[in-house]
């Protein structure tokens, strides 16, 4: 029997027959508004053909007005089936299923025709909502419901109603965002009646055998939001209304608590599902940050859900079932939920893809032939590039030897993982390690070659990253200054810290200053104090004041620009550093110039005026003021005649840049 015999086992939702448990969560990519549908139809199909149980899409506009942006992707006319249809006979075709995400964004929709319950603007949006009036209401519930018709016609299996995460279902449903006095607001039974009513007619549309899966959510975590008993309440009339399957939604867009960032801890929101399970005869659906086939296991087997949805997971790995049922599960690349690649593009406009997995998105045009001409390449460096690289040449043929001056593999991430909050890098190394593993692959750790030494090989590439950059201040002889690499590795660092430098190692190693005791991602109940989510699920919207923190230290951290600090932060991920580490006391400041170091601290002044010298005491100056590429043997194959490739923080290292040196090895790595 497979290790993972609750996952792979098959599963009857509605009159519908999945092959396992796990379902691959809605995201949208963007890729449906890049006008190639072949692209998505290979996007998908890769995910069947990796064994997802049931994919769903990224959310499709029922209308123009529900459309997340005003060029949303949805099925607004009968012409637009035939690309769908495209999309739902690929993953058929590999023994798939797909079901569509009808999703209304309300007044979360980034347009000033976005409508709403009620005129009230969302804290993330420039644009306040119109508010329905009834016309308009029937309106937004009959093109859900042929949206869900036209689903059906295109070959989809079911939809998905998103009801969840804040958008315009969610929005009826509380008084925070519904302040109506008409059969849609007020009790809770009028403020359920919008999602009832999209769910009896989608079921109307759908036909009987088609899947009906509702996103519900079960925890909103913003003040005003359901109580627990009004969740279990409207879960029992969505199944009423017709309703096969509820999937777990958690959190509105607008939550001061983070939701599916790498510092929540994994699975944190599984017990609420569990919970729910009990109280309906429907099947329910686990998610966020479940990112493993053995916690996808754990899970089923506890009996907190029927099955599992991972989101993420699927864009690092388009294999991932298929490697969890043939043994292989330690080859799955692991999606360390740092949204880098996926929910940063989608909030900047760009296209979704992966940290860990350039490929994604790209499967058509990033693809890691046979080579023509099998060659021995020298790769220098084995950080996230020179990984990266050496193992797509590997697999393309090429015989690939990896050298590194140290005796293990991971380059700077193995000072990322040091960071509490930043575990999932532990599971990313051992990764990258099993990776090298390939025959094709000669590691030469603790070796540092000479250009001599390269000249053999007939490629060779530079991937030996970066040195920390010196910042030029002036320093009293004895001061008590450390590198950020000395302070990962270890170093003594005293009570009063000041932090040079608030970029993202700037505000890792504050963050690694400030956490005593356990990382509250690794203990939940420390995590739910930090965030102030309710244990007992019973505070409305499931909130209750956060703990206060001690400061075990006193802590700043400094940046020479004006403004806010860390704005170079991930976009989705910024305001979490932010608020996490003004919990801890850190103080945080912009517009500084550093005058000197000194033995009792750092001398600074403020703005461009240069104010009065002010010394800010501290038994320790930590540098976190940038990074410089470490060229030296690119210096000396360049005076040896020999040519080289350049890549990761060697080519580039304005800041630490995992993402684009992946990217850009695996691209070298697809074209020698
Ligand atoms: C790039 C991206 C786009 C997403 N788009 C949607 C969406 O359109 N509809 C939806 O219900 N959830 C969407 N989500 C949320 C995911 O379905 C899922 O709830 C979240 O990523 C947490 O699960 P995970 O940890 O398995 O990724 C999106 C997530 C990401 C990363
Ligand atoms: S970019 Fe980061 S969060 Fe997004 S799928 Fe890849 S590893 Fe996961």
């Amino acid at each position: 029997m497979s290790e993972y015999s609750h996952l792979l086992q098959p599963i009857r939702l509605g009159s519908l027959q999945l092959r396992n448990r796990s379902l691959m969560g809605s995201m949208h990519t963007g890729l449906e508004e890049y006008g190639d549908v072949s692209r998505v139809a290979a996007f998908y199909a890769a995910r069947a053909r990796g064994g997802a149980g049931l994919i769903v899409t990224g959310g499709m506009a029922p209308n123009r007005e529900g459309g997340v942006l005003p060029g949303a992707s949805g099925l607004f006319s009968v012409q637009d089936i035939a690309a769908h249809r495209q999309v739902t006979d690929a993953v058929h075709a590999e023994g798939g299923h797909i079901a569509m995400q009808i999703l209304h964004a309300g007044r979360y929709a980034y347009s000033p025709d976005c409508v709403a319950p009620s005129a009230i603007k969302s804290p993330i949006s420039p644009f306040a909502p119109r508010e329905l009036d009834e016309a308009g209401i029937e309106k937004q519930i009959a093109d859900i419901a042929t949206a869900a018709a036209r689903a059906a016609e295109a070959g989809y299996d079911g939809v998905e109603i998103m009801g969840s995460e804040g958008y315009l279902l969610n929005q009826f449903l509380v008084t925070h965002t519904n302040r109506r006095e008409d059969r849609w607001g007020g009790s809770y039974e009028n403020r359920m009646r919008l999602p009832l009513e999209v769910v009896r007619r989608v079921r109307a549309a759908l036909g009987p055998d088609r899947l009906l899966i509702f996103r519900l959510s079960l925890i909103d975590l913003i003040p005003g939001g359901s109580a627990w008993e009004e969740v279990v309440q409207l879960a029992k009339a969505v199944e009423a209304a017709g309703a096969d399957v509820l999937n777990t939604g958690i959190g509105w867009h607008e939550a001061r608590v983070p939701t599916i960032a790498t510092s929540v801890p994994r699975a944190a929101f599984a017990d609420l599902t569990a919970k729910l399970r009990p109280e309906t005869g429907l099947p329910v659906i686990a998610s966020n940050r479940i990112n493993s086939p053995d916690l996808a296991e754990a899970l089923l087997a506890s009996g907190a859900a029927d099955m599992v949805s991972m989101a993420r997971p699927w864009l690092a790995d388009a294999d991932f079932i298929v490697k969890a049922a043939s043994g292989r599960a330690a080859e799955i690349a692991p999606c360390i939920a740092c949204n880098q690649a996926c929910l940063d593009h989608t909030f900047s406009g760009k296209l979704t893809s992966c940290l860990v997995n350039p490929r994604a998105c790209h499967e058509t045009e990033l693809v890691l032939n046979p080579a023509a001409t099998p060659k021995h390449i020298a790769v220098i460096g084995a950080g996230p590039a020179g990984m990266t690289a050496a193992r797509g040449l590997a697999e393309r043929g090429h015989q690939v030897t990896l050298f590194d001056k140290s005796d293990s593999l991971g380059g700077q991430l193995n000072l990322a993982k040091q960071v509490p909050g930043k575990e999932e890098f532990h599971g990313l190394l051992r990764w990258f390690a099993r990776q090298m593993q390939h025959p094709n692959i000669t590691l030469r750790l603790g070796a540092e070659p000479r250009p001599d030494d390269l000249a053999r090989f007939e490629e060779r590439i530079i991937a030996t990253g970066v040195t920390p950059r010196d910042p030029g201040i002036a320093t009293e002889a004895g001061a008590p200054v450390l590198s950020y690499i000395e302070v990962l590795q270890g170093a003594p660092v005293g009570k009063r810290v000041v932090v040079i430098g608030a970029g993202g190692i700037g505000f890792d190693v504050a963050g690694y200053l400030a956490e005593s005791g356990p990382s509250p991602t690794e203990d939940i109940s420390i995590w739910r104090r930090e965030w102030g989510v309710a244990p007992p699920w019973q505070a409305q919207g499931g909130l209750v004041p956060p703990a206060p923190q001690p400061a075990e230290r006193q802590i700043w951290l400094l940046q020479r620009s004006p403004g806010k600090p860390g704005r170079r932060l991930g976009k989705t991920t910024g305001w979490i550093h932010r608020a996490s580490l003004a919990a801890k006391g850190v103080q945080m400041s912009g517009g500084v110039n550093y005058e000197a170091i000194r033995r009792e601290g750092l001398e600074i002044s403020r703005g461009e005026t240069r104010t009065e010298p002010q010394l800010l005491e501290a038994d320790t100056v930590v540098l976190c003021t940038g990074q410089e590429p470490e060229r030296s043997l690119a210096r000396q194959l360049e005076a040896r005649g020999l040519s080289f490739h350049l890549i990761g923080g060697a080519d580039v290292a304005a800041e630490l840049d995992a993402k684009r040196a992946i990217d850009q090895a695996m691209r070298l790595a697809a074209q020698l």
